[in-house]
């Protein structure tokens, strides 16, 4: 029962692959999806921030869907509650926000009917919905985190404290996640597939040893999505470009695109954004730190 509750849930968002981690690596971004969430007769959504605009307000929201699923799924009934949601996190953009939607239903379930759910348990049930865990897992458990997911389980190694920071490119046009893993092939040959994942092997033993110069080398020589995709995203090669002239590490695209994500050195990173704002006007560039906490939860006591 919610009792006199009110509670408020704050989802990271976050970018995944960061190049050759295809489906198995992520990184926590501060930008986040807040939901103040209290009780009500019938459940509503409300979208209050402009880039929310066009979200389902009612029981065909994603949160809505899967906060149900996961209830159901353990014999339990939710409470109707009023769901008040902000973002600055774009939609279709590459930064995880239908991961940061799945993670907050994720948590209402938790919360309003006390499934006791470890972060081990939301990451498995948000890597079901997903079919990937490089999303979910940053979002859950912030930082950055390495994961392999199989229909039998879902293992995950997390890397908590990230020593760089990252100047986000972000295009004005969506790119559905779907859309851009239809132009991904079937099947890479035997040789190219071996040399890809010893591409990736070096990518995430590099962000274990925190050689940053390596991660950015690496990043860049994905042989699993970006070959096929970086034709989706024309602004890729320009910003690749005038990032490395400027001294960042590497760059990537985020998730499936569109958006470009550059590593930095913190101090690097101003400096950086105000030189690819005057290259690509048409895009937003942000400075974007990681987050290092994941999801959390602030609960509020009310007055009555
Ligand atoms: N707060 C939200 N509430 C409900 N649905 C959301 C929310 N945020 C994102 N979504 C859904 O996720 C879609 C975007 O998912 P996707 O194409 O995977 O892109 P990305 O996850 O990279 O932003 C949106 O168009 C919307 O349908
Ligand atoms: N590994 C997935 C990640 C998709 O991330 P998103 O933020 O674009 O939804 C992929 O590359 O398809």
């Amino acid at each position: 029962m919610l009792g006199n509750r009110r509670f408020t849930i704050i989802v990271p968002a976050s970018s995944a692959n960061l190049g050759p981690g295809f489906d198995s690596v992520g990184m926590a971004l501060s930008c986040y999806l807040t939901l103040e969430v209290e009780e009500c007769s019938e459940w509503r959504f409300i979208a209050a921030s402009p880039n929310l605009e066009g979200i389902p307000e009612g029981k065909d929201n994603l949160i809505y869907e899967v906060a149900q699923q996961v209830a159901a799924d353990r014999n339990v009934t939710l409470p109707p509650v009023k769901v008040t949601m902000t973002s600055n996190i774009p939609l279709a953009r590459g930064l995880g926000s239908s991961a940061s939607a799945i993670v907050a239903g994720i948590e209402i379930a938790n919360v309003l009917g006390d499934l006791q759910l470890t972060k081990k348990d939301k990451v498995r049930i948000g890597s079901v919905m997903e079919g990937h865990p490089d999303n979910v897992g940053p979002a859950v458990y912030g930082g950055i985190l390495i994961g392999y997911h199989h229909e039998d389980e879902t293992y995950t190694v997390h890397i908590k404290d990230v020593e760089v920071d990252t100047v986000m490119v972000i295009p004005p046009y969506e790119l559905k996640t779907t859309y851009a893993r239809n132009v991904l092939p079937e099947q890479l040959a035997y040789k190219r597939a071996v040399e890809a994942s010893a591409v990736s092997n070096t990518l995430v033993a590099a962000l274990f040893t925190n050689n940053w110069s390596l991660v950015g080398e690496v990043m860049e020589k994905d042989l699993f999505h970006e070959p096929y995709r970086s034709s989706l995203v024309k602004e890729l090669a320009v910003v690749r470009n005038a990032a490395k002239e400027s001294g960042a590490f590497g760059t990537a695209l985020s998730g499936a695109g569109p958006s470009i994500l550059c590593f930095v050195k913190s101090n690097e990173a101003e400096k950086l954004v105000h030189s690819l704002k005057a290259l690509v006007p048409h895009c937003e560039v942000r400075h974007v730190k990681a987050d290092t906490e994941g999801v959390r939860i602030k609960h509020h006591s009310v007055m009555r």
